[in-house]
């Protein structure tokens, strides 16, 4: 089967990587992409349509799955579409608030749904491995720094707060400190978290385990913006044999 897609936000930095991705891949072809104001753009000779027109595409050109990479409001908005529509929705955005989260969840009702704040592997790897690093060294100190293009709008960045989740899961710390400034010592149990945003730089996320005179530093570094593409296209193909409900990146990499 040919999955068709529907690409939002097709001129921003991800989008275009995901037309570059599901491009020449026998098992999708791009029925359309949209961006919010083209002016008759094209990426890689696809015609980039409207945003504001992205309803009438789903109806006409009947996507079987939508690849959103945009911004929270947005996001949500194009999934209640597909929901709508019947047509499942992979998303990479982050950033999003309890009631974005919460309209994602209510469109998975409907249709299939995955959010994943990283599709790259190996940082699916580096979210199995941390938990078991935490519960491995009690009471080391543990601090999270992310690095990022000066263009990223959230911090932390979505994989920093999933990575977070995950350390907060396997320990006993008491709060995030999100930067530290002035007399300000480290506090038992917090967890630093650092947020760097300088030139174009693809996305990196450290977790440091320190105490007991050691550390242990676990690190994944992003390459290239092709690796969360490609991820995203395998989430896209794969989701299209789903039923209804919320999936993320896991999911199928366990496949
Ligand atoms: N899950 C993952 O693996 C990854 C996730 N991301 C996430 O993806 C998102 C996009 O990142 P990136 O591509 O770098 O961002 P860019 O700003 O480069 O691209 C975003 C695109 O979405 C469009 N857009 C933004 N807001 C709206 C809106 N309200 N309606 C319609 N279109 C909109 C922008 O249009 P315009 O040009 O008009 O601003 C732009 O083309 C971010 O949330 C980022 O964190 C990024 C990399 C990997
Ligand atoms: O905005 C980005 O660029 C990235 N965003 C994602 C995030 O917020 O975790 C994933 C990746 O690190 C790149």
């Amino acid at each position: 089967m040919t999955v068709r897609l529907g690409v939002t936000g097709a001129t921003g930095r991800m989008g275009r990587e995901v037309l570059a991705a599901a491009t020449g891949r026998e098992d999708c072809e791009i029925v359309f992409a949209v961006n919010r104001d083209p002016d008759g753009e094209t990426v890689d000779g696809i015609d980039i349509e409207p945003a504001a027109e992205f309803d009438s595409l789903v109806a006409d050109r009947e996507p079987t799955v939508v690849i959103d990479f945009t911004g929270p409001e947005s996001a949500v908005e194009y999934a209640e579409v597909c929901a709508d529509a019947g047509v499942a929705y992979v998303t990479g955005t982050t950033g999003f608030d309890e009631d974005g989260l919460e309209a994602l969840e209510a469109a998975s009702e409907d249709v299939p749904v995955l959010h994943a704040p990283n599709f790259a592997r190996g940082v699916q790897a580096l979210v199995n491995v941390v938990g078991e690093a935490v519960q491995n060294l009690p009471g080391y100190d543990v601090e999270l720094v992310e690095t990022h293009h000066n263009g990223k709008r959230d911090a932390p960045s979505g994989t920093a707060n999933r990575l977070l989740e995950e350390i907060e899961e396997n320990g006993e710390f008491t709060e995030r400190t999100h930067g530290r400034e002035g007399d300000a010592p480290r506090e038992a149990g917090e967890i630093g978290v650092h947020a760097l945003r300088a030139g174009d730089i693809t996305g990196e996320h450290e977790i440091i385990l320190a105490g007991n005179h050691e550390e242990v530093r676990l690190t994944h570094r992003a390459e290239d913006r092709g690796v969360f593409a490609a991820g995203a296209v395998d989430a896209a193909v794969w989701i299209a044999g789903q039923k209804a409900g919320s999936y993320d990146f896991a999911d199928v990499i366990a496949e």
